[in-house]
């Protein structure tokens, strides 16, 4: 505390003798006060706290202070200010009317007494012609008085000892350069002449209004009502102030711009203002000062809930979290200077703001690289260009002699904050906001961090600015990290993930901070747009939709809502949904699937997409495409990733075919099975994929190009299963011939038999880059000949699994484990997003 902080006390306490030990400020906003009922639930919930003396400071009633000041500009401008005065006459009339029903008569002709009064001010300015600024100070602040005094007269109906205090009469402010101050004498000393009058325990304050030192009605100027209420704590010696708001105290974000904003337990007076400054909804920090300076704490409620701690303001804050909440300012302009004349020139900097203080642009945030090659400002929109040419006739001579190359505007800027006292020697919170923000592609035009540590804040273009903010938030786990999820392809797959979502989705966003949105769900035919993001119902709801699959809509749906991460999931087995991945990862839209079209179409493709992901930083996740469930992929990346080398690749890589020949013993109908097979969901969407060995080869051609090899398809030598005579035939005619299989397939296997064989279709990348898939007899003592159900086994070779490969082995088909790999795809993504996996 300050020394004349300290004096100020003391004098303060002389002043008003003994005070009682518990004293409480409270103030209530105008929406707390808008009409009766409102009164009168101030009044319950002032009536219910025990306190030996209660000091309220009221504000006017909800837009009375706008209208007041809109009749004192209507008379002096000779336009009509009788109409709008008897509507607010009116209005505060029936007020007390509906508050003090029998009670009323006394307050109402004091009301119109009152407006009289109004009503010869507004005339007298009708006659000037001008709303002289005295005038004015005495028009707005009545809205005050009515209000105290309806309040007051309320509770003295209800049978309170209550006291209106008109701060016209206690209050003494001066009018200064860094804004009101108070005379803490004058005051301290009115009000204790006051109290000896007036001793009652409840007292009602306006807000809002004051005497000037020439003994002139004035007022505390914008957020005045807030700062009468540290200033009436203060005087009163209250051990706290309570602020009573509409909501559970200051949020950790604008609630309308992020809804998972959290309440605050508590804050310290740095972080309040720190908060305050750039836009937060709290107390302004100029009303805090007589609230700092004797250590008093401020406590933000809501009114609505009384029972909720609300947000507690004082000295110390809590330990929770470095950054304790996000402030977004829009509105701003970047200001650059630039140029190699000014490195290591002194006075550049000075002579900047020199001209924008000259200018009178206030300057928001500074950021100057050590270079000193620019200097760099955020300053409000509507003054840009004013400040840009007061720099550029600064800078006149050294623009001319291209000493300063440039004085560059940036409009449309927006200004994120992040706040917090345990930022302060906590290494990593830069890290995670602007990491926060490249994941969610986010540019960062300026960066400032003053030594304080407390606030870091980062100029982006207002465009991202809402998206920004959400990915901050979510990045410090103030909220779920929220993820806009697009399924193409709600087939067997894609419906087993869509359940399995479903059932994951509150215990993800519980447990794992991850709140993910099905936002949209396309099908070959139609396709379902939603806002909610809800996983319930999806397929009633697909199924009832009438809009046509579309997938550029599609696309800018699941981007519009200004969510940060955007992760669209193939689960069909379309070559045209593969050609678009490009273009989604060069957006930073994550890819997720288990569609082998991308992985193993054309090369060209391939690199693009790759190009695409590295370019973007967004991610291509695609592990179900090889052994559904398994984690085949990601164990050739960890080895690979770990500087071993591949050598070869062999194994079983088909489920249905491993399941059709692990089944088939000539006793039923080779086609029987492969409808079985079709039914369980194993195959492909067309099954002849799988026996034409086509599948089997997309799934080699992937794992080489993982392992850097630029292998395609044409390179598989392939043998097929399936008969000439099928391969043209529509997928529905194929189904019908499936018995025209059958002989073929009892001969291959009674030969095999016949020789104690058993058939495997089995993969092979060799040492030598030869890459083949085929139906091949194995003696039964072969690892390949023990697989059971739907098993895949994967041998890799490497450098270091040279003697004895790496196996990776496990049901390789079906619905369920394949979803749960592209599942497990999303989740690692979200984890890399900022999700607590
Ligand atoms: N089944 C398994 O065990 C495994 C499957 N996979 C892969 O998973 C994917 C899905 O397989 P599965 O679920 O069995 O197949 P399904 O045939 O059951 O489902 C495919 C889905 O994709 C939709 N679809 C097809 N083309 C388009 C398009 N152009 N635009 C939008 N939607 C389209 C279909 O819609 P509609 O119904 O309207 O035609 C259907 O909803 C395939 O790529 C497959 O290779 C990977 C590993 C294992
Ligand atoms: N049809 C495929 C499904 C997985 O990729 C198979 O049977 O392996």
């Amino acid at each position: 505390m300050s020394s004349s902080a300290v004096q100020v006390q003391e004098s303060g306490a002389a002043a008003l003798a003994a005070a009682p030990l518990s004293i409480i400020a409270h103030k209530f906003g105008g929406s707390s006060v808008a009409d009766a009922a409102r009164y009168r639930h101030v009044a319950g919930l002032l009536r219910a706290r025990d306190e030996a003396v209660q000091a309220s400071v009221v504000s006017a009633m909800k837009g009375v202070t706008d209208a007041l000041i809109g009749l004192a500009h209507s008379a002096a401008d000779g336009r009509d200010w009788r109409t709008p005065w008897e509507a607010l006459r009116g209005r505060h009339l029936d007020t007390a009317a509906d508050l003090l029903q029998a009670d009323a008569a006394p307050v109402q002709d004091w009301l119109r007494a009152q407006f009289d009064e109004l009503a010869e001010l507004l005339h007298a300015l009708s006659v000037l012609g001008t709303p002289t600024r005295e005038a004015l100070e005495r028009v707005q602040g009545l809205g005050e008085v009515y209000s105290a005094r309806l309040l007051s007269a309320h509770l003295a109906a209800l049978g309170e000892d209550v006291a209106m205090l008109d701060a016209r009469e206690v209050l003494v402010v001066n009018h200064g350069d860094l804004g009101v101050a108070v005379d803490w004498p004058a005051s301290e000393e009115r009000l204790a002449r006051w109290r000896e009058r007036h001793p009652a325990p409840r007292i009602i304050i306006t807000g809002f209004v004051a005497r000037d030192g020439a003994n002139r009605i004035t007022t505390l100027g914008r957020n005045g009502s807030d700062y009468s209420g540290a200033i009436f704590a203060a005087l009163f010696q209250a051990q706290e102030l309570h602020i009573w708001t509409d909501v559970d105290g200051v949020l950790s974000a604008d609630p309308r711009l992020v809804p998972d904003a959290v309440p605050l337990a508590a804050l310290s007076y740095h972080e309040a203002c720190e908060l305050a400054y750039f836009g937060a909804k709290v107390v302004h920090p100029q009303t805090m000062t007589p609230a700092i300076s004797r250590g008093l704490p401020i406590l933000i409620r809501n009114s609505f809930r009384p029972e909720h701690p609300g947000t507690r303001i004082a000295a110390a804050g809590d330990e929770a979290g470095p950054v304790k909440g996000l402030t977004l300012s829009p509105g701003l302009a970047l200001l650059n200077l630039e140029g190699a004349g000014m490195i290591g020139v002194p006075g550049t900097a000075e002579r900047v703001f020199a001209a924008l203080r000259d200018a009178r642009v206030s300057v928001v945030m500074i950021s100057q690289g050590s270079s000193e090659h620019s200097i760099c400002c955020v300053v409000r929109e509507a003054e840009a260009e004013i400040g840009r040419r007061a720099v550029q006739a600064a800078f006149a001579r050294e623009l001319a002699n291209a000493q300063v190359q440039n004085v560059q505007l940036i409009r449309d800027i927006s200004v994120l904050a992040a706040v917090g006292d345990g930022m302060a020697g906590t290494p990593g919170v830069a890290a995670r906001l602007f990491g926060s923000l490249a994941r969610a592609q986010v540019n960062i035009r300026a960066i400032a961090q003053g030594a304080s540590e407390r606030n870091i804040s980062v100029a982006v273009a207002s465009a991202d600015a809402d998206k920004a903010l959400r990915a901050a938030h979510a990045g410090f786990w103030l909220s779920a990290q929220t993820i806009s999820v697009g399924l193409i392809g709600p087939g067997k797959v894609g419906g087993a993930l869509l359940d399995q979502l479903h059932a994951a989705q509150a215990r993800l966003k519980r447990e794992a901070n991850l709140d993910l949105r099905l936002r949209a769900v396309a099908a070959r035919g139609q396709m379902w747009l939603d806002e909610r993001g809800d996983t319930a119902g999806w397929q009633a709801r697909l199924q009832a939709s009438a809009e046509a699959t579309d997938l550029d809509r599609f696309t800018a749906h699941l981007q519009s809502a200004h969510l940060p991460h955007t992760v669209i999931i193939d689960c069909s087995a379309s070559d045209r949904v593969a050609e678009r991945y490009a273009g989604w990862l060069a957006a930073g839209i994550h890819v997720i699937t288990p569609n082998k079209q991308a992985g193993a179409g054309p090369l060209e493709r391939y690199r693009a997409i790759r190009q695409a992901a590295a370019a973007s930083g967004a991610r291509f996740r695609y592990e179900a495409t090889v052994g559904a469930g398994l984690p085949v992929v990601g164990t050739l990346r960890d080895l690979l990733d770990t500087g071993d080398e591949l050598s070869a690749v062999e194994g079983i890589f088909s489920g249905t075919l491993a399941w059709l020949f692990n089944r088939y013993d000539g006793s039923a109908a080779f086609s029987a099975l492969v409808r079985e097979a079709h039914g369980l969901g194993y195959t492909e969407p067309d099954p002849r994929d799988d026996l034409s060995g086509t599948d089997v080869a997309r799934k080699l051609v992937i794992l080489a190009r993982e392992a850097g090899r630029e292998l395609s398809l044409a390179d598989v030598r392939v043998e097929s299963l399936v008969p000439e005579s099928l391969r043209a035939a529509a997928p529905e005619e194929f189904m019908q011939r499936l018995g025209e299989l059958d002989t073929a397939f009892a001969a291959r296997h009674a030969a095999a038999a016949a020789s104690g064989k058993v058939l495997r279709y089995v993969a092979q990348l060799d040492r030598d880059g030869r890459a083949s898939v085929g139906l091949v007899e194995l003696g039964r003592e072969h690892a390949f000949a023990h697989l059971r159900e739907t098993d895949n086994i994967v041998q890799f070779s490497t450098r270091r699994y040279c003697n004895n490969p790496l196996v990776v082995q496990g049901p390789g088909a079906g619905p369920e484990v394949t979803a749960a790999g592209v599942f497990a795809d999303l989740l690692r993504v979200a984890a890399t997003l900022g999700a607590r996996i």
